[in-house]
């Protein structure tokens, strides 16, 4: 028996699901040339965060992750009780980023969606195509966590009320379309035409950005700073996105224009990460023994 063969029969399901989805969160945070976000060339719009706080907030929130896995197994079914301990798992993940991050919001809305879709995978490892996954962990979204202590606004909250725009929950509780019908149709798209896998992830990543009300975006830039991000995104994918020449251009002036507006588009970065989660999915759960 080989090494490989060894770790793939001594890991549990909870433990494949936490392994990929601090791969995926290191693989966004790797990935480059990202507009406005920390990537391997520097901080982006950030002056707080950097790639090595980036890592070890990914490696930080392993845990959290599979304790999410282990209590879908356990309760094997969508319900409320699933629900409340996702909750109560999900801000004990955010309590231990801070504390490694040293107070920085780094990943908050990553344990939201991968914590959602470590969840929605465990409960049946059957059924594991993207579109099956996004619609459990959408029932699950959709159930009240009536143990959320009332706390002063967030940042999503904020913009959300005064813009009247969908965030992160309601994301979560449509199925995640930004990733159905955006981020993975291009991650593969980008791939058939061979445009290289950092190419085709850059694509993934600008159509979502393309699509989505990032309240990250809209908290520091607004109304116009969302509109720049979405159309920039846009003229890159349609210039032939990342791998063209155009696109590289038009990449690059979108980067300006995040870094001159402070914009940084968090929300589609974690949702870039969930694309590649569930692009893996199937794959690392039901590789066979010693592929892996
Ligand atoms: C339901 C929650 C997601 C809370 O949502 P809400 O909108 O109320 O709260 P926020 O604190 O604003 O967090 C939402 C985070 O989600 C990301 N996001 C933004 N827009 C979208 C979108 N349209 N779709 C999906 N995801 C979105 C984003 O996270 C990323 O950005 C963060 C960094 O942002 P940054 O602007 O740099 O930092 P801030 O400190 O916020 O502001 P500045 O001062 O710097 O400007 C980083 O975290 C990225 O991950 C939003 O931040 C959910 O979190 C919740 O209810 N949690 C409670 C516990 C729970 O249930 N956990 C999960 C169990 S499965
Ligand atoms: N690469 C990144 N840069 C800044 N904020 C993020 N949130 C999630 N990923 C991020």
């Amino acid at each position: 028996m080989t090494a490989l063969q060894v770790k793939h029969t001594q890991l549990s399901l909870a433990e494949c699901l936490a392994d990929l989805a601090v791969e995926v969160l290191i693989d966004e945070a790797d990935l480059s040339p990202k507009p406005g976000l920390v990537d391997r060339r520097g901080n982006g719009a950030h002056d707080d965060l950097h790639l090595g706080l980036m890592h070890s907030s990914a490696l930080s929130l392993w845990p959290a992750f599979k304790e999410m896995a282990e209590a879908a197994c356990e309760h094997g079914e969508v319900n409320q009780a699933l629900r409340e301990t996702l909750g109560r798992i999900g801000r004990e993940g955010e309590v231990e980023m801070l504390r490694v991050t040293g107070g920085v919001n780094t990943h908050r809305g990553a344990i939201w969606a991968l914590g959602l879709l470590c969840a929605a995978a465990a409960l049946d490892d059957q059924a594991l195509d993207a579109g099956q996954v996004t619609l459990r962990a959408a029932r699950i979204a959709m159930l009240d966590d009536r143990a959320l202590p009332v706390t002063t606004e967030s940042h999503g909250q904020q913009v959300c009320r005064t813009f009247g725009l969908p965030g992160a929950r309601e994301q979560a509780q449509l199925g995640f379309p930004a990733i159905i019908q955006h981020g993975l149709p291009q991650l593969l798209r980008s791939r058939s035409e061979r445009a290289g896998e950092q190419n085709a992830r850059l694509d993934a990543l600008l159509a979502i950005m393309s699509q989505l009300t990032d309240t990250c975006v809209l908290y520091r830039a607004g109304l116009s700073g969302l509109d720049c991000m979405q159309g920039g995104a846009r003229a890159v994918i349609e210039a032939g996105g990342c791998v063209s020449l155009e696109g590289r251009r038009l990449l690059r002036d979108l980067d300006n224009d995040m870094l001159r507006l402070r914009a940084s588009p968090g929300g589609a970065a974690d949702l870039l990460a969930a694309t590649l989660f569930l692009d893996r999915l199937a794959p690392a759960l039901h590789a066979p023994i010693g592929s892996v």
